[in-house]
């Protein structure tokens, strides 16, 4: 399992202090949608520049102009790109096509989609890399995100599935067992008071499973 550091909310200064106190316990870097709305691809060549060694996730959450925006994200040095899985399938597809092209992937954001048959459409155009997404504001009207979310991409193959909303030291380890590969980390990290003790925890939690 990885842990994808979610930066939200916080300048570019803020993500680099973030990263450089966690860089040893986290695999990924999500520059956030809210980050990039700030900065704008700026953000993510500043952190590819600062982090050449890590894999880098701009959250896009593209809609529309698949083509256009997997392009800025690419050449910007992301190693991933974010579509919404509400996205009309010719957008997911030319994210896709793009991806194949720089040799990134595409990570599909389920966040509003209930529909295991839509997860299934957007797998039939070859998406293989899908975020279960409990959203922020959901999260504030008690939701969070629980292994019950995989329901919606079970039965399909050659996945890699990434669990989002809340994750935290408590949840990690159902969400180990039921076969995540990607846990997107915000808030648990970014806010706590010991980022670096925070991201050692999910860090020991993920070692400890896996000596199991
Ligand atoms: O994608 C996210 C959200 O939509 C805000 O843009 C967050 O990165 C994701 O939810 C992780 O953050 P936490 O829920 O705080 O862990």
């Amino acid at each position: 399992m990885k842990i994808q550091l979610a930066l939200d909310r916080m300048t570019i200064e803020e993500c680099i202090a973030l990263v450089e106190q966690t860089k040893d316990y986290i695999n990924w870097i999500e520059i956030g949608t809210g980050v990039i709305k700030e900065y704008g691809m700026t953000a993510v060549r500043k952190m590819r520049e600062r982090f050449p060694e890590k894999t880098i996730v701009a959250d896009m959450k593209t809609c529309d102009a698949g083509r256009h925006e997997s392009l800025q994200a690419f050449k910007s040095g992301a190693n991933v790109t974010t579509v919404m899985g509400f996205s009309p399938n010719a957008t997911i597809k030319q994210c896709l096509e793009v991806a194949t092209e720089k040799s990134g992937e595409v990570m599909i954001d389920l966040l509003g989609i209930e529909s295991a048959d839509r997860v299934r459409e957007i797998h039939s155009l070859g998406a293989r890399l899908f975020c279960l997404h409990v959203g922020k504001d959901m999260q504030q009207d008690g939701q969070l995100a629980t292994s019950k979310l995989l329901q919606l991409v079970e039965g399909l193959d050659d996945n890699q599935i990434a669990v989002a909303g809340g994750v935290n030291d408590e949840i990690t380890p159902s969400l180990l067992k039921a076969g995540v590969e990607v846990i997107i980390v915000g808030s648990f990290i970014t806010g706590s008071t010991n980022p670096e003790f925070s991201a050692t925890l999910l860090s020991n939690i993920i070692d400890e499973y896996k000596q199991v």
